[in-house]
């Protein structure tokens, strides 16, 4: 499988703290990939490096081989590397389907403004983003809610919108910041099986996540951080049987690791 996603060497210092400490791993085209690791270890500093929303002190990040650090979170985002939306950038008064059409303008030749005064090239835009969002919602099961006030939504469904939302951008690679985050068992399992769909499509995920048992679910493979420090990498039953791996959870206040 090719290389969608390649990190090298990354490093983050905050002051006297490396959060990030000369982290490389690749994510291949159509896989699921989770980095995981106790409290602090620099998880969401790494996933922030990666969608370009902090600038990392050395090493680098490539899409499909380009240089993507460095670059402006929403230049990489149109390169292709989309975090998903969190709730709070979800419209809330808006309908569920107007949330999904106004994220395709992140890739529109008309702008935001287009939209709200009509403007011909945002009429036109809007009847092919119309379909899309149509069937980006079919696909996560939100259908039946396309009129819903997104306020409504329940918690499920409103992460499911966070990722129509990104999806709608038409992404390279999606990446989840802690998507089973607050779900039950039942919402769990349904948003494993929604990424696994996502993932046979053909869309390449990198995702942080906390859930071990759901991690272990989902995972084609993962990448494990302590300390800022790549510790692992492997396939879920390689990770599970990981002696530095077990080390690193024990003592932590996280969940066991599953074992
Ligand atoms: N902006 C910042 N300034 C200073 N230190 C920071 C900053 N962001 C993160 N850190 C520190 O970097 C380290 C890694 O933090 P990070 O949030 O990346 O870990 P994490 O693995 O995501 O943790 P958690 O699982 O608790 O969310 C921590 O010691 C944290 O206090």
């Amino acid at each position: 499988m090719a290389e969608m996603l390649e990190v090298s060497g990354l490093s983050k210092r905050f002051g006297g703290l490396v959060a990030v400490n000369n982290v490389s791993f690749s994510v291949r085209e159509k896989e699921i990939l989770s980095v995981i690791g106790p409290n602090g270890a620099g998880k969401s500093t790494l996933f922030k490096l990666i969608s370009s929303f902090l600038r990392p002190t050395s090493g680098e990040v490539r899409l499909k081989g380009e240089r993507i650090s460095g670059l402006a979170p929403h230049i990489a985002a149109r390169r292709g590397v989309v975090r998903t939306f969190q709730e709070t950038t979800i419209f809330k008064n808006m309908s569920v389907r107007d949330n999904v059409i106004i994220a395709h303008h992140l890739r529109s030749k008309a702008n935001l403004f287009g939209f709200f005064l009509g403007t011909g090239t945002a009429r036109a835009d809007e009847a092919a983003f119309g379909a899309s969002a149509d069937e980006i919602l079919a696909l996560l099961g939100l259908a039946s809610l396309a009129n819903e006030t997104a306020r409504n939504l329940p918690h499920g469904h409103l992460r499911a919108l966070g990722i129509a939302v990104g999806l709608a951008t038409n992404p390279s690679i999606l990446l989840l910041d802690e998507p089973f985050a607050g779900m039950n068992h039942e919402e769990t399992m349904r948003m494993v099986a929604l990424v696994r769909r996502l993932r046979d499509l053909g869309l390449t995920i990198l995702l942080v996540e906390h859930d071990m048992p759901a991690v272990m679910k989902i995972s084609d493979r993962i990448v494990v951080l302590n300390f800022g420090q790549k510790i692992a990498e492997g396939t879920p039953s390689d990770i599970q049987a990981n002696d530095k791996v077990i080390e690193a959870y024990l003592g932590s206040e996280d969940e066991a690791i599953g074992l």
